[in-house]
């Protein structure tokens, strides 16, 4: 039996972690969130974060598109990422590393260059890791954070009422992506949301006292929406006329004969923030000054989980990224 014949990565996931004890009394998250929860360790009574992420050569990146240092940089993004996703801060970072025999030394140095960059931007220290020789550059990186529990944001928190916002443009990556892989002259705006993305810890810490459910976008907001209501036992509607997108990602859109809608819903790596929050806490940040867009709601698990169309019609929110299909 093939991955993509029982659903892919997600269904791998869940059959794969049935074989191995996944709970303990001072895991207060595990499998099934943007960073594993772990309790009773820390003196200040703060939760530690932990998160994995790994890039491989050709699925996540092409060492003819970007330089070493720009694999360096999205390396350490999307694992800060899925800390500021949990509400919480990044501390230490591990790396480990497969280089094939003949990587140049320089190439190596580089990659850690742009580590040390994100590094900088997002306050983490490296502590450690582990080196091994493959047959693709493999980039596997293990992120340490923390946070306070009333800061805490998990998957499952979202309630039926809430608003459903984002941190910014969705499907920009993808546009991005979409126009290199087709070989077009591609806007610099476009290559540098896919080549090296920023995360939203800026905006992560203010957002999380007050949001319920949040998740990153790394997958597409189609499927981080489904996350978020399978976790919560809810419902969701999303309106698609009210999903920002970028405009150069609607015009790479057209020039790529692709839906800009399809970027934003199963594109991914756009590492913007999603989360489920009250309509009074919404105005709250917008008081704050805190930007974001609402691009649905919260609704009872009955009423499905929806894409409400331009026309009215509503239809199942399905769509996301998916590496076994
Ligand atoms: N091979 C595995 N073994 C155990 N747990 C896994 C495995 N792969 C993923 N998980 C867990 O499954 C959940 C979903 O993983 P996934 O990698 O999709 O996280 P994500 O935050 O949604 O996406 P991204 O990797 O893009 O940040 C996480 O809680 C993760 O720890
Ligand atoms: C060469 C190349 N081909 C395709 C993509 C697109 N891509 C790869 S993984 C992923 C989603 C998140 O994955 P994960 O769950 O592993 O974090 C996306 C959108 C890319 N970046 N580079
Ligand atoms: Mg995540």
């Amino acid at each position: 039996m093939r991955i993509a014949d029982i659903g892919g990565e997600f269904a791998l996931i869940e059959r794969l972690c049935a074989h191995a004890p996944a709970k303990h009394k001072d895991l207060l998250a595990g499998i099934g969130d943007d960073a594993a929860v772990i309790g009773g360790i820390q003196a200040d009574g703060s939760y530690l974060l932990v998160t994995t992420d790994m890039l491989v050569e050709n699925s996540h990146f092409k060492r003819d598109w970007a330089t070493a240092e720009q694999i360096g940089i999205k390396s350490v993004v999307c694992n800060v990422s899925d800390i500021a996703a949990m509400g919480g801060t990044p501390t230490f970072m591990f790396v480990s590393l497969a280089l094939p025999p003949e990587t140049q030394v320089e190439w190596a140095e580089s990659l850690y260059r742009g580590m040390g960059r994100a590094c900088r931007r997002y306050g983490v220290t490296l502590a450690g890791g582990d080196t091994t020789h493959g047959a693709a550059v493999t980039i596997s990186i293990t992120l340490l954070g923390r946070v306070v529990p009333e800061n805490l944001c998990l998957r499952s928190h979202a309630r039926p009422g809430d608003l459903l916002c984002v941190t910014g443009p969705v499907g920009t990556a993808a546009a991005g992506l979409a126009m290199m892989s087709a070989g077009l002259e591609t806007p610099d705006q476009l290559k540098e949301k896919h080549l090296t993305p920023g995360c939203r810890l800026d905006v992560g810490p203010a957002i999380a006292p007050l949001a319920h459910a949040m998740i990153d976008i790394s997958d597409g907001l189609a499927a981080e929406v489904n996350h978020i209501c399978k976790q919560s036992k809810t419902g969701a509607e999303i309106v698609a006329a009210d999903i920002p997108l970028h405009p150069l990602a609607v015009e790479a859109a057209r020039q790529t004969g692709k839906d800009p809608l399809a970027f934003a819903l199963s594109g991914g790596e756009d590492f913007e923030l999603l989360f489920s929050i009250t309509p009074q806490d919404r105005q709250q940040l917008e008081r704050r000054g805190i930007d974001v867009v609402t691009v649905g709601k919260v609704a009872d698990a009955a009423a499905g989980i929806l894409l409400r169309l331009p026309d009215g019609k509503c239809q199942v929110l399905a769509g996301g990224y998916n590496h076994f299909s």
